[in-house]
């Protein structure tokens, strides 16, 4: 079984006349080391998917197994926990904290967990992103592209085993976009970590081994 399993997600918004079913019926798996793009209309589901995917919200119905773990059997806290250990995020707006400097903003969720800095690590990421200069700049000091690369370090900070990533360049301009997801690209195949990438941009769905394309909630078409 694949790193990351979903089979028949339904997810239906609001109710009665306002009822929006999201997602309908889609089925994926995500083997080990993949590096999957996500592409689709404004409104086909691609973020609905993505937060079904990381656990920020719960299904209709359907199940998502992470690791041969099913995510639905989890109570909330137990979810919270497990996705902070095994799902790093990267979003278009950054989303650092602005009060922390870059090297504090890396090793976040690392403290927030209770756990020990595997400095050997973190300092191979910070090289491969070259963020080695930055590390006591606050991001409101840093370009958009730097931001990101700091964001890249602080989700893959974890050694998570997946990273879902919604629309991480949809703020950068296009040379800075390949170049940051070149380097997420070379970071986890490095540490063998999966990536599942929703972007607007074919040139940079590109760069992933399978483009997944959404439709109406559907999978329209699975491969490049
Ligand atoms: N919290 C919500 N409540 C009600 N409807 C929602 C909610 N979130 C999403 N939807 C609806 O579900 C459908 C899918 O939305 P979703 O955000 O997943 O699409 P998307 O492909 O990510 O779009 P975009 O590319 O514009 O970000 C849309 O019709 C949207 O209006």
């Amino acid at each position: 079984m694949g790193i990351l399993k979903a089979d028949n997600l339904v997810k239906i918004y609001g109710q009665g006349e306002n009822e929006v079913k999201a997602l309908n019926n889609v089925s994926l798996e995500i083997e080990e080391g993949e590096f999957v793009s996500i592409v689709g209309s404004s409104g086909s589901g691609k973020s609905t998917l993505l937060n079904m995917l990381g656990g920020l919200d719960r299904l209709t119905s359907g199940d998502i197994y992470i690791n041969n773990k099913k995510l639905g059997d989890m109570k909330d806290e137990e979810l919270t926990i497990f996705r902070r250990r095994n799902i790093g995020f990267i979003f278009q707006n950054y989303n650092l904290v602005p009060i922390l400097n870059v090297y504090e903003n890396i090793v976040l969720p690392i403290e927030l967990d209770g756990m020990k800095i595997d400095e050997e690590y973190i300092d191979s990421i910070i090289n491969i992103l070259g963020l080695s200069q930055k590390l006591t700049n606050m991001p409101n000091n840093l370009s958009g592209g730097q931001q990101q690369r700091v964001a890249i370090a602080r989700a893959i900070a974890t050694k998570p085993a997946i990273i879902l990533a919604d629309e991480p360049t949809g703020n950068l301009d296009s040379k800075t976009s390949m170049d940051v997801i070149g380097l997420l690209k070379m970071t986890s195949q490095k540490f063998n970590q999966t990536i599942v990438m929703i972007t607007h941009n074919e040139e940079i769905a590109q760069l992933a081994d399978r483009i997944i394309r959404i439709e109406d909630g559907k999978i329209a078409r699975g491969d490049k």
